[in-house]
């Protein structure tokens, strides 16, 4: 049996998703599509054989033809597909932020609790990477022994000119990097500060790049570069410094090239051509964890735990202190 897949939200990661549940994976198809603008709605409808376009997210949700929802709008829509599509018992996939607001990721984790399964996986595609899978392994597997320090270093090209404000860059860009410290670390984030440094004079007037460290409660310091004008591509990288030894992610490009006297080897564009492979992993699992009525892979909590270490991470970057990060405690559904 086909998943049928209702998405909200058809901009460029709804239409990304689209084309893979259209052409690269299997038992899935896009029955329904719904976008505030109509117009994109109606073109991202032409990308997949069997959608059609509703002009709102309740009734698509509600649609006899939709099994679960893909939520792909941006972070301040989720919580309004998300909690009728709780009610209706539907799986869900919501991109990343699971919400822009401590408090709407706990009404979402209320509601989820209600359910009494997981239905929701929020879109923290690096988990589903084989570079950061194969980190995580090592680590888990003590052969470095315990880790004292995760570097991060997350750098865009570019930005949208006039859409992408300072406080993106933690809210964002820089959630992702909170997400595999805390995966990565297997512990939650106690503390955080941040600081910029001197703005790139490339970029618009944003406060680009900025640094951050965090203090996991167990002693484990998380250090990020986030920097958003970076230029010459879209480069990810991580070190585990550990007790034992350290490990860190390679180069993403398969080869590499010399000639002249030199060597050269492609940095990606963006992130779509970086985790091409790992949106393809985690849209996998979900569409076989959906078919069975559940959720699996990055959680609700998860979501929530991270919004609330952006939300510290925004008011240290705004008074330059460092800030708490207080969580309230976790259901039994999201394990220990
Ligand atoms: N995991 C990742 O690496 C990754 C990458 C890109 C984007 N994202 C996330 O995906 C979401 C979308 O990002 P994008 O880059 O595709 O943005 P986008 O602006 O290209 O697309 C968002 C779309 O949502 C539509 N929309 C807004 N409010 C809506 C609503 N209430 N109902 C229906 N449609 C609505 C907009 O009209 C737009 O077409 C964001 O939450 C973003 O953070 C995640
Ligand atoms: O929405 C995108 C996406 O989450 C990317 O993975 C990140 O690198 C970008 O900074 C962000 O704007």
């Amino acid at each position: 049996m086909s998943l049928r897949i209702g998405v909200i939200g058809t901009g460029m990661i709804g239409q990304d998703h689209i084309r893979r549940i259209t052409h690269v994976l299997p038992n899935c198809e896009v029955t329904a599509v719904t976008d505030v603008d109509r117009a994109r709605a109606e073109s991202a409808a032409a990308m997949t054989p069997n959608a059609a376009v509703y002009d709102a997210a309740a009734p698509l949700i509600a649609a006899d033809n939709v099994d679960a929802v893909l939520i792909a709008s941006w972070g301040p829509a989720h919580e309004e597909a998300i909690l009728p599509a709780l009610d209706a018992g539907k799986p869900i996939f919501c991109e990343k932020p699971l919400a822009t607001t401590q408090d709407a990721c706990l009404r979402i984790i209320d509601a989820e609790v209600a359910t009494g399964r997981r239905l929701i996986q929020v879109g923290f595609m690096r988990r589903y990477d084989a570079a950061y899978k194969a980190l995580k392994a090592t680590v888990d597997s003590g052969e470095i022994g315990a880790p004292l320090l995760f570097h991060s270093v997350h750098r865009n090209a570019s930005v949208p000119k006039g859409l992408y404000t300072s406080d993106m860059a933690v809210s964002d860009t820089m959630v992702h990097d909170i997400d595999v410290s805390r995966w990565l670390l297997d512990d939650e984030v106690a503390r955080v500060r941040v600081t910029a440094a001197k703005p790139n004079s490339l970029g618009e007037d944003l406060r680009d790049p900025i640094f951050a460290v965090m203090e996991m409660r167990g002693g484990a310091l998380a250090t990020v570069e986030v920097s958003v004008n970076i230029g010459y591509g879209y480069d990810i990288r991580g070190e585990i410094s550990a007790e034992k030894g350290a490990a860190s992610l390679g180069e993403s490009n398969p080869i590499l090239v010399k000639t002249s006297e030199k060597f050269s080897g492609r940095v990606p564009a963006d992130w779509r051509e970086r985790f091409i492979a790992a949106y393809d992993a985690e849209i996998a699992e979900w569409v076989i964890a959906a078919s069975k009525g559940g959720a699996t892979g990055p959680s609700a909590w998860d979501g929530y735990a991270i919004t609330a270490v952006s939300d510290a991470a925004l008011k240290a970057a705004n008074t330059g202190e460092a800030a708490d990060v207080t969580l309230v405690d976790r259901p039994a559904l999201y394990g220990n």
